[in-house]
């Protein structure tokens, strides 16, 4: 049976700055579990399959389960009044609220792992695993990571997830795209299915050759498919571009760290032009997913075309006649002798930002996009490499199990975001000291998960912003600050000082509390905003260059209300408590912040959310942000609607909205939790 470990890791390979905590890894036992569970678990699955197209995501049951049976933590044992069922006419006594806010918070309790945190799974993009998988084939690894085990559950994840016209999306929910089919099938191919009687594998080929073909794959998946046997057809990564002047608005190092991370190694392996071993199933998949015999493609044309299913930001004829006249023109040049010794000076350049990335994220990495690609450039330079073992060795961070079968995460999980929120929700009931236990092993977790040091080196050259005093979006190994991650965290961690250290233990230490201001106020913008993992360094029309046909909004880190909504939360928060530290500069950002949340309200009330579901996320950090300035009174608009009549149209707030009105705001955030347990 396969068990959650959390906080757990060592042997020669693995590091880690705070002893893995918050590291969850899914082992294989073959001897765990009663035969009880075991039939459990098999239920749970063959629950999940049969519902496949009307539940689309998994419950993490099988974590649940594990949880519930280890049975160890506190308010689990206590015996609550059973649920009561309302209707719609029943008055919501504050009694029957306690009960459902205790039963949330047993319940809440009864998942959190013994180091603090709550695992949970941060998957949803179906181009991952691929591109873990495909890193592994190249690097002929495969069969070291993945056991018999792994294989049965990646496969049963990608069938429950393939969509009823045979294709894949590109990310859980969606409708399917030639990214998502391809990168899918070609995962089940190399991890030994095959076409013989395969009906869903035969389904998925179908959806291929009938949309044109594999040649249609937009720019992420030609690189793939290029690593795995072919560079020709793509438009050119100039690994040279890292060495041009720094004060170029089109410097790689003024990108949005994410895009910076990925292109990184791409520019490598285009540079190296580097491709895997050519075995028969590498051939064989050749053969299944063009429409046409391989040796008669037509590259050229093949280049920029992409299928109208991936198509999210169309380029433009004049961006296709410049990427072409790069192919033509440039990229001969710049490959032809004396000048390709300017692209091996560009490839040792680039493999030190890698190495840089590699070593400050303990080979975790921004994300596992840019880690699996990493570990490539690290095989492709030395097959034995340290570097490359250690990439090996935190593989299995990113792999998560629940009833749908075993997934990729895209980081190594959302730890110290989550455990952030939870902690805010207990603190807004007036229940923290039935639930002492849990607020201090989340205490604890949140203070060893802060970053205490600044990455080494220059930051001209590593391009890294300021980490000390900041917290990741999962674990401190990540090493990837965020400016909203920090500010969600150093809130919690506030809350939790002001409660008895009887309860919830020891406060945060002042000077890391300073450390946090200190790293939100670098986050500021020129004009007083916020971005997310660094400043905006670059204007918003390099988008222009945005060489990916599927994800916009990928090259400048733009200011969002939500992260300047965070910061200026928990800049309030700082304030009340620790009046006196750099209180000029937080009274000028807080209502610097404050003014651009305003802006950004449109006419019919509503804020534009980015990082969660659209509209109800932007609006409830936004009328939080204002609520906490003081502007509420501001929110009205021209059009009469004011903010709260947006606020409370959105469904999850409407079911809500009893229990909002009867516990008033103190309550507010619990919300998250009863949403979140229903
Ligand atoms: C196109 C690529 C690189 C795909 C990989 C997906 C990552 C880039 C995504 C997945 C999750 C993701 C949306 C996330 C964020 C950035 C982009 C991520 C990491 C951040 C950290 C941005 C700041 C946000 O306020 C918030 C903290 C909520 C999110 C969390 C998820």
């Amino acid at each position: 049976m396969w068990r959650l470990k959390v906080g757990e890791g060592g042997g020669p390979w693995l590091r880690s700055t705070n002893g893995f905590l918050g590291r969850a890894v899914w082992e294989f036992d073959a001897g765990a579990g009663t035969p009880e569970e075991r039939a459990e678990v098999e239920r749970m699955r063959q629950g999940f399959t049969d519902g496949r197209f009307r539940r689309r995501e998994s419950a993490d049951l099988l974590m649940r389960l594990q949880y519930s049976k280890e049975n160890k933590h506190q308010g689990r044992d206590r015996r609550l009044p059973p649920m009561e069922k309302l209707e719609e006419k029943d008055e919501v006594t504050e009694d029957i609220v306690l009960v459902s806010l205790r039963r949330a918070l047993d319940q809440f309790s009864s998942l959190q792992s013994d180091d603090g945190c709550w695992p949970g799974d941060f998957s949803g993009i179906m181009f991952i695993m691929p591109g873990l998988i495909f890193a592994l084939y190249v690097t002929r690894s495969l069969n070291t990571v993945v056991t018999a085990e792994h294989r049965r559950e990646i496969c049963r994840y990608i069938y429950n997830h393939q969509n009823e016209d045979g294709g894949w999306g590109t990310l859980i929910l969606g409708s399917s795209s030639m990214f998502g089919t391809c990168s899918n099938y070609i995962t089940l191919r190399l991890l030994g299915e095959k076409l013989d009687g395969n009906t869903a594998l035969a389904k998925g080929r179908g959806w291929i050759s009938s949309h044109g073909g594999a040649t249609l794959v937009p720019q992420w998946g030609k690189i793939w498919l290029s690593i795995l046997y072919d560079w020709s057809g793509n438009n050119p990564i100039f690994p040279e571009l890292w060495l041009a002047p720094q004060f170029l608005p089109f410097h790689p190092g003024k990108f949005w760290c994410l895009c910076r991370m990925v292109y990184l190694p791409m520019a490598y392996l285009y540079g190296r032009k580097f491709v895997g071993p050519i075995t028969p199933t590498i051939l064989a998949i050749r053969k299944e997913i063009y429409d046409m015999p391989y040796d008669k493609i037509d590259w050229g044309l093949s280049r920029n075309a992409c299928a109208k299913e991936d198509l999210v930001c169309p380029r433009t004829t004049l961006q296709n006649a410049v990427w072409t006249s790069l192919y033509k023109c440039v990229e001969p040049v710049l490959s032809s002798w004396p000048i390709n010794k300017l692209r091996d000076r560009a490839l040792r350049n680039l493999m030190e930002h890698i190495h840089y990335e590699d070593d400050n994220t303990q080979y975790l990495c921004i994300c596992s996009v840019n880690k699996a690609l990493n570990m490539v450039c690290c095989w492709a330079e030395d097959p034995s490499s340290e570097a490359f073992k250690r990439h090996l060795a935190r593989v299995p961070d990113f792999l998560w199990i629940s009833e749908d079968g075993m997934k990729a995460q895209v980081y190594d999980g959302v730890q110290s975001w989550e455990t952030s929120f939870i902690i805010q929700a207990y603190c807004a009931t007036d229940l923290v000291s039935e639930y002492g236990p849990t607020l201090e092993r989340a205490n604890a977790f949140m203070k060893k998960s802060q970053v205490l040091w600044n990455h080494p080196g220059d930051q001209s050259y590593s391009h890294r912003h300021r980490s000390k005093g900041s917290w990741t979006l999962s674990s401190a190994d990540n090493g990837w600050t965020v400016s909203d991650t920090t500010a969600e965290a150093l809130k919690a961690v506030l809350l939790l000082s002001k409660i008895s250290r009887n309860i919830v233990g020891d406060p945060i230490e002042r000077e890391r509390v300073h450390d946090a201001v200190d790293c939100l106020l670098s986050f500021v913008n020129k004009d007083g905003t916020f971005s997310t993992y660094e400043c905006k360094r670059t204007s918003a029309w390099i988008e222009i260059l945005n060489p990916c046909e599927s994800f916009p909004n990928m090259i400048v880190d733009h200011p969002y209300p939500e992260c300047t909504s965070s910061v200026l939360q928990a800049l309030i928060l700082f304030k009340e408590l620790h009046y006196g530290y750099r209180t000029k500069e937080i009274e000028k950002c807080i209502r610097d912040a404050a003014t651009f949340i305003e802006s950004r309200q449109g006419e019919d009330g509503s804020w534009l959310g980015t990082w969660g579901v659209c509209f109800t996320y932007g609006a409830f950090f936004s009328v939080k942000a204002l609520v906490a300035a003081g502007r509420n009174t501001r929110a009205v608009l021209p059009s009469g609607k004011d903010a709260t009549s947006y606020y409370q149209s959105s469904s999850v707030l409407v079911d809500g909205e009893k229990v909002m009105y009867l516990m008033k705001q103190r309550y507010m955030s619990t919300l998250k939790v009863t949403v979140l347990t229903q």
